[in-house]
């Protein structure tokens, strides 16, 4: 299967850096979009984010050989049902959605004729919409391919190519596992992020002016990654509900360890967990799990 045009709805951060990268690896490619917002569509066309911006789905889609859907995971039903009619049977249609689960059920519903392989490139930031994207953002980051065990190979390793052209590395893993490994490695750790920040804002003691003055290591990260687009958190939360639950019951477990030994004085248990987590820290740089982002990855951030 050959891919030659490519159709994003949903321009922002992930869509707009589809089609941005599309250009500057992949410039035999053509590609089309549509956003349902009409501000964004202005916007995605001034900054050349794909090279037409169709005024409807049926514009965006006709022709695509592949279709990507970048928008929030709660909207993915309704950007298929808008789409379904318009696309030629036997697109590959695809998506960018943080959990997988609840996504391959609304595409594989909403979408019969379609050979639909979800996708989910881990690479993004704290950003959103058509102003936020950059062609390097897929750069040495993988892209979890969750296809249906009857998807034609031909379409998983077209998908494949695609995201590799655009510099990532693909792996391929079970819908219901991809939900579980991301509620441990990105939910989780964005509803840490999202307490800490709201608990200190909410500090009577503190005022919020020593919060936003003293905020200069740990707690700065922590508000980098409680600045991300509360649309698009509200939906990972509630369509990753099993396995989020799942892993907040170990963590709270962990925590109330923790709280014990603080409690009781038991230096060695906190001692022994710091060891342990600055070792895993180390091995995710050694290893080059590096991103776009300039300073990511420096040993002293
Ligand atoms: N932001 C990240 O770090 C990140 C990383 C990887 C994957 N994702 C996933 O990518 C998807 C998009 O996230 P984003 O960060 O690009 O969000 P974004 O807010 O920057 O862009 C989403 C766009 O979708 C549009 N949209 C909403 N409903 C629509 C519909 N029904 N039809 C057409 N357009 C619609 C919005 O107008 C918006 O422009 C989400 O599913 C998210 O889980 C995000
Ligand atoms: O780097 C960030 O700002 C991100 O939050 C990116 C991040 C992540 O948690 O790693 C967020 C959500 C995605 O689905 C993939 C990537």
């Amino acid at each position: 299967m050959t891919i030659r045009r490519v159709a994003i709805i949903g321009l922002g951060l992930i869509g707009g850096s589809i089609g941005l990268a599309v250009r500057e690896n992949l410039p035999d490619l053509t590609t089309t979009g549509w956003d349902a917002d009409g501000d964004v569509r202005a916007q995605a066309a001034a900054r050349g984010l794909v090279d037409t911006v169709g005024q409807t789905p049926a514009d965006a889609v006709r022709d695509a050989d592949l279709v990507i859907l970048c928008v929030p995971v709660g909207a993915m039903a309704a950007a298929a049902q808008a789409i379904a009619a318009h696309i030629t049977p036997g697109t590959i249609v695809s998506d960018v959605g943080s959990s997988k689960r609840s996504v391959c059920e609304a595409l594989g519903a909403a979408l019969p004729e379609a050979i639909v392989i979800p996708a989910h490139p881990v690479a993004g930031t704290e950003n959103s919409g058509p102003d936020a994207g950059f062609a390097t953002l897929f750069r040495q980051r993988w892209c979890i391919v969750t296809p249906a065990e009857d998807t034609p190979q031909t379409a998983v390793d077209a998908l494949a190519d695609f995201w590799v052209g655009l510099g990532a590395t693909v792996e391929v893993m079970d819908a219901r596992h991809h939900d579980l490994v991301l509620a441990v490695t990105s939910h989780i750790p964005h509803l840490i992020a999202y307490t800490i920040v709201g608990t200190a804002s909410d500090l009577e003691e503190v005022t919020r002016g020593e919060v936003i003055k003293y905020s200069a290591g740990g707690f700065r990260d922590f508000t980098r990654i409680a600045a991300s687009n509360p649309t698009m958190w509200r939906d990972v939360f509630l369509s990753n509900r099993d396995a989020v639950l799942e892993v907040l019951g170990r963590f709270t477990e962990d925590l109330s360890l923790l709280q014990r030994a603080i409690r009781n004085g038991d230096g060695d248990t906190l001692f022994e967990l710091f060891d342990r987590t600055r070792t895993i820290r180390r091995s995710i740089i050694d290893e080059g799990q590096d991103d776009a982002r300039p300073d990511f990855g420096r040993k002293d951030h």
